[in-house]
């Protein structure tokens, strides 16, 4: 009997998003975009709105695009996270080399390149199958959901969808926590540091998402756990906390900024932070910790700070996509 011939399939990476540029309209395209989504603020869109058009869009992109400007990578005039998510998708594409049917791009869930433009491109292409992978190690529907709402979205317009598989949640595998044990120790061997504490420091979301059932809490504390056993540290050593708090809720807790500030005051002389839910740096890494949580532990007495680079599209970095990648391509490559 013939083989039947292999069938196209499309690999597609897709991450946050991030302004076009840094000037007012770019950034008030972006945030009008994100803070517009209703996974992200569940507030009732008569309430909101008002306060977004109004309060927040005037003043939030002239601070924000600030922000975004002193960390913006000039060579290729975009963000760091749209120039590590094209990297990881490039190298991706290199490792499944041997799939000469197998087609990867990249997109984002607000901004560009946008979901449906890149989900078309793999259909013009030819793909009859396509992997959409959310880069979020821990699920949430601020993130996780939001992405899939938009690739549905895009797929709803079609007469002939493809084939789809979503790749999950990854917090617990043992790629990702080794994957993470590697950076941390490369960076500390590389800066000859022994810090007393270590943060793992996850984006926070409000506490009433917690508490109507987002698991994304729990799974961050289960990654950090998963951690402290795999690289024999106790509770002291490496904590968890939550960072990026947006607006008047209580957020999930203890905030990374008001932590680094007590550890300061109690006397801890060094600490490293890291971002393991992150799988790219970008503002709420480089700017936000990288600057802001150093200056803060600084001026509070702390001496010794080093941010440890997210995994990017590190040898380990790259292990972790691929192997999620691999397992949800088996029977159609
Ligand atoms: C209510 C608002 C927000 C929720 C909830 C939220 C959840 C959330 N976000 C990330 C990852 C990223 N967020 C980033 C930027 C960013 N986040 C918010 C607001 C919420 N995020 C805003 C308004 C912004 C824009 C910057 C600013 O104005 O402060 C980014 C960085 C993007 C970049 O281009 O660098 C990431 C990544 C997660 C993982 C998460 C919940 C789990
Ligand atoms: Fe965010
Ligand atoms: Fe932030």
């Amino acid at each position: 009997m013939k083989a039947s011939p292999k069938r196209k399939t499309g690999v597609l990476l897709v991450n946050l998003g991030t302004p076009d540029g840094t000037d007012y309209w770019p950034m008030r395209r972006y945030l009008n975009e994100f803070l517009s989504d209703r996974r992200v603020i569940e507030w009732p869109r008569a309430i909101w709105q008002p306060i977004l058009q109004g309060i927040v869009l005037s003043t939030r992109p002239k601070k924000s695009g600030a922000a975004y400007a002193s960390i913006w990578n000039t060579e290729r005039n975009e963000s760091p996270l749209r120039t590590f998510t094209r990297e990881q998708a490039e190298k991706l594409a290199v490792s499944l080399g041997e799939y000469d049917h197998v087609v990867v791009d990249w997109a984002m869930r607000y901004g560009n390149p946008s979901i449906e433009a890149v989900t078309k491109k793999l259909l013009a292409q030819g793909c009859e199958r396509v992997v959409m992978f959310p880069l979020y190690p821990q699920y949430s529907a601020t993130t996780t959901a939001t992405v899939n709402d938009k690739f549905f979205e895009a797929l709803m317009k079609l007469r002939h969808q493809p084939a789809i598989r979503i790749v999950p949640d990854y917090h617990n595998e043992p790629v990702y926590i080794d994957a993470l044990a590697t950076s941390i120790k490369r960076h500390l061997d590389k800066t000859g540091m022994d810090p007393e504490v270590v943060i793992a420091s996850y984006h926070g979301i409000p506490q009433s998402y917690d508490r109507k059932g987002d698991p994304y809490q729990k799974q961050c504390l289960e990654t950090t756990r998963l951690l402290r056993e795999r690289l024999g540290w106790d509770e002291k050593k490496l904590i968890s906390c939550f960072q990026s708090r947006f607006g008047p809720e209580e957020w999930l807790q203890p905030y990374t900024d008001k932590t680094v500030e007590k550890l300061a005051k109690e006397g801890v002389k060094s600490i490293a932070v890291f971002n393991p839910g992150f799988v790219a740096d970008c503002l709420e890494t480089l700017e936000e910790i990288a600057v802001e949580a150093a200056h803060i532990f600084k001026s509070a007495g702390g001496e010794h700070f080093t941010h440890i680079p997210c995994l990017n599209a590190s040898d380990e970095g790259m292990a972790v996509i691929e192997t999620m990648v691999r397992r949800e391509l088996q029977g159609w490559v």
